[in-house]
């Protein structure tokens, strides 16, 4: 029997030896900067011409790995071997399925510190974000493993007289698996291992800016004895293999967490049905978000401050959760804003791989520059109260930014900038802070700071959000506690890391059988 699930701890890197295994960790994965990583389709390794390099935001010189890229013709060697690797997946009962799960999540948490650093390398996490999004893995998979444990027994539904009924959830088919950059490990162990322990196989396409991870975590899944074929990893660019892996008559589900764009251009290709395509295709997307911390007259204002500092600048405001605008009452305004703008000056920018700093950089050029051309808009559109500026040009570094007095239809205010940017909003009193807060087409997360309780009783109502927070920071939901998942353009609110998460994976089949 399974003991009961509980989140993995968080490593405290103020003790020495804590401190010290992690530098062994950094010092191990140094060592194995710019090695090459191949396709893995059906247990086989394939090298192709073509190559991407994916580079170490902190150091843009660093080369962490160089991976071969897919062509429309591999993507199809990974269908069909998925599609046939599925005949025999599928038969595997629902428990031994969780058992390679919670197999992997043991090697994950033994070679713990090594992904970590991975991550610092390959993504630019921080120490404590990279331990975090290691946990989060490591969690899923936990998590997931007990889930399909629950699925696979007997679910009895009423009796009536002479008849035996039963409902079976059984798998989907071949899945294609499309996580984002921001959590490389987490996001995409999630994905990949949910549709797997669900009986289907998986063509994985893992981010472009972040495949050595993905690479590293399936030398998991095969130590962990996954059965070649399960899993096939076919790194390639969204625009060579996306829409050909996407529009695959024998693809049944895609499982997509990205931006807004993209999964609204997923959705209209998986809608449209194709010659000999016998199944409407499933699509679960989690897509972007424009995130409010709305700061109410009655609170307190050193947790209101530290909210929104910790949830705007943690991994430099990368996550889809990331506070990108506080709404904070007229009466309060100042004193939130200036007590921000003080913490916010005091973090430190600079390479990750040390564990002084605070802010690492963005994760490439693309969103350097997008995330500068936004400041030069907050510029017009606020006043500038905190950064605005690059940090040290080794890396893609830029202070985080603070903007006051920013109008609720504000570019800065509603669109996702994805980066260290947040926009200060004043709102007369509270019904003008909740409909600032609905203002936008997204709803990821949102957060209510104070001690009103018929103020945080209406917002409970109103916020428009799939996870909403009152009285802490908008960021770092954690798996089982806090199913993560958004409304409107943030998404189909699959809720990963909850326990409705598996039946998207699954149909239901219902047997009657007459007595
Ligand atoms: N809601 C959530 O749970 C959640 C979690 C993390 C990130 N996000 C969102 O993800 C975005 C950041 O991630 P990103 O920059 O990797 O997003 P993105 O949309 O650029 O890319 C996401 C994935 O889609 C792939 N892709 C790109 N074009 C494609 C195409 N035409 N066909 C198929 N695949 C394609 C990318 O290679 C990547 O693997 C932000 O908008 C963020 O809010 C959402
Ligand atoms: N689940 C994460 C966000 C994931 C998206 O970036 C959080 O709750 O902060």
């Amino acid at each position: 029997m399974q003991v009961e699930f509980k989140n993995e701890a968080f490593t405290n890197f103020s003790l020495p030896e804590n401190k010290k295994a992690f530098e062994e960790a950094l010092a191990k994965v140094e060592s194995e900067l710019g090695l090459e990583y191949d396709l893995i389709i059906g247990g086989e390794r394939i090298k192709t011409e073509k190559k991407s390099r994916s580079i170490n935001p902190s150091n843009k010189e660093q080369v962490v790995g160089v991976v071969s890229q897919a062509d429309q013709a591999l993507a199809e060697k990974a269908i069909q071997v998925a599609a046939s690797t599925f005949e025999t997946w599928k038969k595997v009962p629902g428990t031994s399925r969780s058992r390679y799960l919670t197999k992997a999540a043991a090697i994950l948490r033994r070679r713990k510190h090594e992904f970590s650093a991975w991550l610092v390398k390959e993504a630019g996490k921080s120490w404590a974000e990279a331990d975090a999004d290691t946990a989060e893995a490591i969690d899923f998979m936990e998590y997931y493993a007990r889930q399909m444990d629950k699925l696979s027994q007997r679910h009895d539904l009423p009796r009536i007289p002479d008849e035996d009924n039963e409902l079976y959830y059984v798998p989907l088919g071949v899945g294609i698996v499309i996580p984002p950059w921001n959590f490389p490990l987490a996001i995409m162990v999630g994905m990949t291992t949910a549709a797997l322990v669900a009986g289907n196989t998986v063509v994985l396409k893992p981010a472009s800016t972040t495949p050595v991870i993905a690479a590293k975590f399936m030398e998991i899944l095969e130590d962990a004895g996954v059965p070649a074929g399960v899993v096939n990893f076919v790194p390639g660019s969204g625009s060579e293999i996306g829409d050909y892996l996407v529009e695959h008559i024998q693809t049944r589900f895609i499982s997509f967490t990205g931006s807004r764009d993209v999964g609204l251009r997923i959705n209209e290709l998986a809608a449209k049905h194709r010659p000999g395509q016998k199944w409407m295709k499933r699509l679960v997307a989690e897509m972007g978000g424009k995130d409010s911390i709305v700061v109410d007259s009655d609170c307190d204002i050193e947790l209101a401050a530290q909210s929104i500092v910790a949830s705007a600048f943690g991994f430099s405001g990368q996550k889809c959760s990331a506070c990108s605008r506080a709404i904070v009452h007229q009466d309060v305004y100042d004193q939130v804003l200036n007590r921000v703008a003080e913490l916010t000056n005091s973090l430190t920018v600079g390479d990750i791989r040390s564990n002084e700093f605070y802010t690492g950089p963005v994760v490439d050029d693309k969103a350097y520059n997008k995330i500068l051309e936004y400041i030069e808009i907050g510029k017009t559109e606020g006043k500038l109260v905190a950064g605005g500026e690059k940090g040290p040009e080794t890396g893609y570094f830029i202070k985080p930014t603070v903007f006051a007095d920013v109008a609720p239809d504000a570019r800065i205010m509603q669109e996702e900038i994805f980066g260290p940017v947040v926009a200060f909003c004043k709102a007369n009193d509270f019904d003008h802070a909740m409909e600032i807060a609905n203002n936008t087409e997204y709803g990821l997360t949102g957060a209510v700071i104070s001690r009103n309780r018929a103020n945080l009783e209406r917002a409970r109502e109103e916020f428009h959000v799939g996870n909403l927070y009152f009285n802490r920071k908008c960021t770092g939901a954690l798996v089982g506690v806090h199913p993560f998942g958004g409304f409107n353009m943030s998404g189909t609110d699959s809720k990963a890391g909850g326990p409705d998460y598996l039946l998207l994976f699954t149909q239901a089949k219902l047997v009657s059988e007459k007595l």
